[in-house]
């Protein structure tokens, strides 16, 4: 999608607490496409371990092929380094050595590896992301500005432990040219905080990970226009990727419709799967985010009894506690192609019923694919999480609605 199709569609405005908001600029269709972005950075989400090579491409994070002598062979090694980065394909490899895996890189990524003081591997992560980022300051200075005007506030006096990154990333000879733009303690700070609110990961497909309740993160990705996105608890859109497809721009994301949507409503996705509780999903946003929610959603189950904080620890306790909420919420359920008006003890379930994922660990949201171009609407549901395809008359079966 061009970026004059997604500004007709899509745009930004200021909104009282809430800071720059994506609106709708017209109506917009359950499964619309509303916007493809491209990373501004990908990093990868996987803590560097000695001698053991990443399965993906260090530049496209597709996974790599191998499963035989022959595909291994047509592995591609970074030249420069003893990290052992790989790459897909010769296109791949002399893309990354010039922009994302540059000989400071190479060296910097070798350095986390064997170093003693960042053995946590989130400190490591988080390490990567700001040798990525600093290395975007040299290869791309506009870039790098854009990364700076992203949503993000850092604490006045860095705290120790960004000290201590900024310590480790001043120890990697940084190239003459950081100096020039700031380079100190202050602005590792204020990259840290951008990243925090603004990155999204990129995941395994759930199917490689079956035995696992807990998915991973392959890589993280700064998207520059979808970082305008708010969050809501009850998200109108959500965001795919297709990171192993072999089509081209396989690490953009791609933001849906999850239902019909008026003119001029704000645009918003969830933060974190949908199926978190009211106090996680609080704490997160305080913690990570620095607001309290008060979406539809929330001002429900703030009034649900103080059990809140207590019953919400187990997922059957999850499930129980959004199965049991207790109010009107007819504007959006009006919104809602399907949404059923008529329960008033939990005003949110159609959203579960509807646009949940019910494979086990997923929790994924669905969307519906495309319109076609004649403007149809699709009856399949693909969730964002898994891929898992499901058409309307799936659901209605299992709700034992459909009769014979
Ligand atoms: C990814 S940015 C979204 C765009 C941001 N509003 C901006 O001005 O660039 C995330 C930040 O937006 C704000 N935000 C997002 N959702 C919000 C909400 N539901 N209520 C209040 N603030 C919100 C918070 O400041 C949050 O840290």
């Amino acid at each position: 999608m061009s970026e004059s199709r997604n500004n007709q569609l899509l745009k930004i405005t200021e909104i009282e607490g809430r800071g720059r908001a994506l609106v709708a600029s017209q109506p917009l269709k359950a499964g619309q496409v509303l916007l493809r972005d491209s990373p501004l950075l990908l990093y990868t989400a996987v803590a560097l371990k000695n001698g053991d090579p990443s399965n993906f491409c260090t530049n496209c994070f597709r996974k790599l092929l191998l499963h035989d002598d022959a595909a291994r062979s047509k592995v591609l090694k970074c030249p420069n380094c003893s990290y052992h980065a790989l790459f897909c394909s010769p296109n791949c490899q002399s893309i990354a050595l010039s922009t994302s895996h540059t000989p400071w890189v190479c060296q910097a990524l070798n350095c986390i590896r064997y170093s003693r003081s960042l053995l946590d591997p989130d400190a490591q992560i988080q390490a990567i992301f700001l040798i990525s980022a600093y290395n975007l300051a040299v290869v791309s200075p506009s870039s790098f500005q854009l990364l700076l005007s992203l949503q993000g506030e850092s604490p006045a006096i860095p705290n120790p432990q960004t000290l201590a990154l900024h310590s480790f990333i001043s120890s990697l000879s940084p190239p003459q040219s950081f100096a020039g733009f700031g380079f100190s303690p202050e602005l590792t700070a204020a990259l840290l905080a951008k990243d925090k609110q603004n990155a999204f990961g990129l995941m395994d497909p759930i199917q490689e990970n079956n035995n696992n309740s807990e998915r991973s993160v392959r890589a993280y990705g700064i998207y520059p226009k979808a970082s305008f996105f708010n969050h809501d608890c009850l998200p109108n859109a959500c965001r795919f990727d297709y990171v192993d497809t072999a089509e081209d721009n396989n690490t953009d994301i791609i933001i849906r419709a999850i239902h019909d949507i008026q003119e001029g409503r704000e645009i918003c996705l969830s933060y974190f799967p949908v199926n978190w509780s009211y106090k996680d999903r609080q704490r997160r946003l305080m913690d990570d985010y620095g607001f309290t929610c008060d979406c539809d959603r929330c001002k429900v189950e703030a009034n649900w009894k103080d059990d809140n904080d207590d019953n919400m620890e187990s997922d059957d306790d999850d499930d129980e506690q959004m199965m049991a909420g207790g109010s009107d919420d007819q504007e959006e359920e009006e919104d809602v192609e399907g949404g059923g008006g008529d329960n008033e003890d939990f005003p949110h379930a159609y959203f579960f019923v509807k646009y949940v994922c019910e494979r086990e660990n997923c929790g994924g949201t669905l969307a519906p694919l495309p319109p076609s171009p004649e403007g149809t609407p699709s009856n399949v549901l693909e969730c964002n999480v898994c891929g898992l395809l499901r058409t309307e008359e799936d659901e209605e079966e299992e709700d034992g609605v459909m009769s014979d």
